[in-house]
């Protein structure tokens, strides 16, 4: 179980955009916070700074112990190796199985080739690899090549090789963005029993009001790359919400330490 916690956080673009600018916050094991703002505000910026891709201007990330900016290559491969991401395009192989796709979860921690491929990965982790797909009600599809699933479908891979790789730290972006109405419960559904399960730390950016009312124990909103609500989603009016997504100048932030 690993917790995160965001210090003064800013991204400046080298065309000049400030994507991010002193984004703090902190977030425990088992919490399930949504990310809220509207395009532009910065929160794949911010997903993509805590996982490693984007190089933040100034500021601070730690992970459990480590701090992400001072981390050396290696650290840094274990840090991600913590890391579990369910990003827009899922990040699958096409053309691979989804089993193959899954087993992938384990490669960080396997020990070489041997554990790449289906036909001669050890058994019990070509168990595990079934294990993670029945946990998301796809083993019957296990042989299908990815690229012929649907997009929830599609999702449901990306989530069960998050599950096979065992990460403490679940950073989702727009999982119901290409899904139906009820296909999109559904994934939150899962995504959401995942986290208590396993007591991830979970963010989770979204664009619906209801489903981060429905779903989140906190909400955090961005406005132009600052945090302006940090609260649990209980308290919050659909009022305070939609100004996120509002084009007034920002004025009446809220925040709870709650
Ligand atoms: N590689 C980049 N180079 C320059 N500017 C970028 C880059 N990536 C993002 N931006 C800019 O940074 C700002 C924040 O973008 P970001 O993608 O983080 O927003 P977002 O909240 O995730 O938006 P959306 O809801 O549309 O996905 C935007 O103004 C965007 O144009």
């Amino acid at each position: 179980m690993l917790s995160l916690a965001v210090d003064r956080l800013s991204k400046t673009y080298p065309n000049g955009t400030v994507a991010l600018n002193r984004v703090s916050f902190s977030a425990q094991p088992g919490e399930g916070i949504v990310l809220l703002g509207s395009n532009g505000s910065g929160k794949s910026t911010l997903l993509r700074c805590i996982v490693g891709l984007e190089k933040p201007t100034s500021g601070r990330i730690g992970v459990g112990n480590s701090q992400l900016e001072t981390a050396n290559a290696c650290q840094l491969r274990q840090l991600r190796q913590q890391i579990g991401i369910v990003f827009q395009r899922f990040h699958l192989v096409a053309n691979l199985s989804a089993f193959h796709n899954v087993l992938q979860g384990s490669l960080g921690r396997s020990k070489g080739p041997r554990y790449w491929f289906p036909a001669t990965a050890p058994k019990q982790e070509r168990d595990r690899v079934m294990q993670c797909l029945e946990r998301v009600n796809l083993a019957h599809l296990a042989q299908q090549r990815v690229d012929t699933l649907s997009g929830g479908q599609q999702q449901r891979v990306a989530i069960a090789r998050m599950l096979m790789q065992d990460t403490s730290l679940l950073l989702v972006d727009e999982p119901v963005a290409s899904l139906d109405p009820k296909s999109g419960r559904e994934a939150m559904d899962l995504l959401w029993d995942i986290v208590r399960e396993r007591q991830l730390t979970a963010i989770c950016t979204l664009h619906q009001l209801d489903l981060a009312k429905d779903y989140a124990d906190r909400i955090i909103g961005l406005r132009q790359g600052e945090i302006q609500i940090d609260a649990p989603a209980h308290i919050l009016t659909d009022r305070e919400l939609s100004w996120l997504y509002e084009s007034s100048p920002i004025s009446n932030a809220v925040e709870s330490n709650a």
